[in-house]
């Protein structure tokens, strides 16, 4: 099996060396391992350049969803041969392991890794971006901002740097929701649009989300509830019927007058006042338990 691991050297604030010793442990002589560290500048290039020039089976990912992300993006280029990945969970939040219920210790997830059995999953095309998880507008993505600046890393940091935000937070927004049969408007301090299941922290915000069932969620949540917002910070809490609105969609388009934060899989973009989303079904094989 030739096998290319791709590794962000950054991501989850933790050294990868010991996972490429655990998975050279897991591996057969006939089998080869080329490493690749991604840079943060040119990385779709510089895969997309290694698999034209090589015939891999598979490509594993350590990193969190930004980095699967980076290489579902990738994958997209008519060039480059479609192949399946496998997740490394190495990120600070993992979302998207954690809706494939991938197991959580390294010598369990390297064997989902080198196993035989995948899944192809669906994803949102987003204002030209490909969201695999769970991207929002509002409240969430200026956590996500705050965060991105900050120094602390993990859940830890995620929740200290909510502190601030939370209480100078603006919202709620008013938002403008067209979808094929309707046009509303709703007063919401966050609105998601979810492939899955499951945020990164394990809550479950979207009961109904399947990442490959050729639908996304629209989720509104419409006040600004500490408590609930707390819940998500738990493996296994469920969101109020109260606190969220879900409306399943194949595509929507939310404007909103002034620009609002926006973040795609745990990342950052910018602030926008538009945002166009559309189910892309089946895109990317991954392998899974
Ligand atoms: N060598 C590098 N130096 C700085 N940034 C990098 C480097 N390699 C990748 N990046 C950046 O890392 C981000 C992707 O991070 P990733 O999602 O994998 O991890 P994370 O943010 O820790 O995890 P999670 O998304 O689960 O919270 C991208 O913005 C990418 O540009």
């Amino acid at each position: 099996m030739e096998i290319l691991m791709v590794i962000n050297p950054v991501s989850g604030n933790q050294d990868k060396a010991f996972l490429v010793r655990k998975l050279r442990h897991f591996l057969e002589p006939k089998d080869t391992l080329e490493l690749y560290k991604t840079n943060g500048q040119n990385d779709k290039e510089q895969i997309a350049n290694l698999l034209q020039k090589n015939n891999f089976d598979r490509i594993l990912v350590a990193g969190g969803d930004g980095s699967i992300k980076m290489l579902a993006e990738c994958l997209q280029n008519p060039e480059t041969p479609a192949t399946p990945i496998a997740i490394l969970p190495a990120g600070s939040a993992n979302g998207l392991a954690s809706d494939l219920n991938l197991p959580q210790t390294p010598e369990t997830f390297l064997k989902v890794a080198l196993g035989n059995k995948t899944r192809t999953i669906d994803a949102i095309n987003i204002n030209n971006e490909l969201g695999l998880h769970i991207s929002d507008f509002g409240l969430n993505a200026e956590l996500i901002k705050e965060f991105t600046n900050s120094s602390i890393r993990g859940k830890l940091g995620y929740a200290l740097n909510s502190i601030p935000t939370l209480i100078q937070n603006e919202g709620p927004y008013p938002f403008t929701i067209k979808t094929k049969e309707k046009k509303f408007t709703r007063q919401a301090i966050m609105i998601a649009l979810a492939n899955s299941k499951k945020f990164g922290t394990g809550a479950i915000v979207n009961p109904d989300g399947k990442i490959d069932d050729g639908i996304f969620e629209l989720l509104i949540f419409k006040k600004l509830d500490v408590l609930e917002i707390l819940k998500t910070l738990n493996e296994e809490a469920e969101m109020s019927k109260d606190f969220v609105e879900i409306i399943p969609l194949k595509e929507v388009k939310i404007s909103t007058p002034k620009p609002v934060s926006f973040q795609i899989d745990g990342e950052y973009c910018e602030d926008l006042t538009n945002v166009s989303a559309k189910i892309v079904p089946k895109i990317l094989e991954v392998y899974v338990p």
